[in-house]
């Protein structure tokens, strides 16, 4: 509809078998821009890189056409790369057109950390999209991420979660508020776009 289209997708381990089929999905994806909701701030060879995931299970078959837009780079600081990713990122329509972002038990998404020193920032809708640095106990390496203003009114946004443990998750952060606690409810309560969970057993 608009000659071109993006989507920005979730690392971690969900996601796999979805990479895996969309790869074969037999649509314009040179077209496509492909990018990541968050990412470590590691080299694309490191086994924790999101970046590699992508490569490995979705940039491959059809998919191998898409463009991709990476987060890291061999910057100076993760400040540095969360900077030059934000004017990468910046030739890219607004909104995206997808963003599909996974959930973890501490009720983290992207890498909006319980506890992460620069959350209440990341999810301050009156500061612009824009891509920043996160760090938190349960963040391993310092992350880079899309701040909530980038990702919050993507044409589709999906919440993509497995298992019975992440669903008591989901029940739990449906049931509260306070997002610091769990920041998934920013998402949740305050998107301006409509939330589609998708929950697989
Ligand atoms: O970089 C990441 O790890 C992801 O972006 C992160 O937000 C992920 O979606 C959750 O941690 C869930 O991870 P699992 O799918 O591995 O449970």
């Amino acid at each position: 509809a608009r000659g071109e289209a993006s989507i920005a997708v979730s690392g971690g381990s969900t996601p796999k078998a979805f990479f895996e089929a969309l790869s074969r999905e037999a649509i314009d994806w040179e077209k496509v821009t492909v990018t990541l909701v968050d990412e470590r701030f590691v080299p694309a060879d490191n086994p924790r890189s999101n970046h590699l995931l992508v490569a490995t299970h979705l940039l491959k078959n059809a998919a191998a056409n898409a463009r991709f837009l990476p987060l890291f780079s061999p910057a100076a600081s993760a400040e540095e790369a969360a900077e030059r990713a934000t004017e990468a990122a910046a030739v890219l329509a607004q909104p995206f057109d997808i963003v599909v972002l996974g959930m973890g038990n501490d009720g983290h998404t992207a890498s909006f950390f319980p506890g992460g020193n620069h959350l209440a920032e990341a999810l301050d809708l009156s500061l612009p999209r824009r891509v920043m640095t996160m760090e938190a106990e349960g963040a391993g390496e310092t992350r880079l991420t899309f701040s909530f203003s980038s990702l919050q009114d993507a044409r589709l946004l999906v919440l993509h979660i497995e298992g019975a443990e992440k669903k008591a998750v989901l029940q739990k952060a449906l049931a509260g508020t306070d997002e610091a606690e769990m920041p998934v409810r920013a998402v949740l309560n305050r998107a301006a776009s409509p939330v589609e969970i998708y929950w697989a057993p």
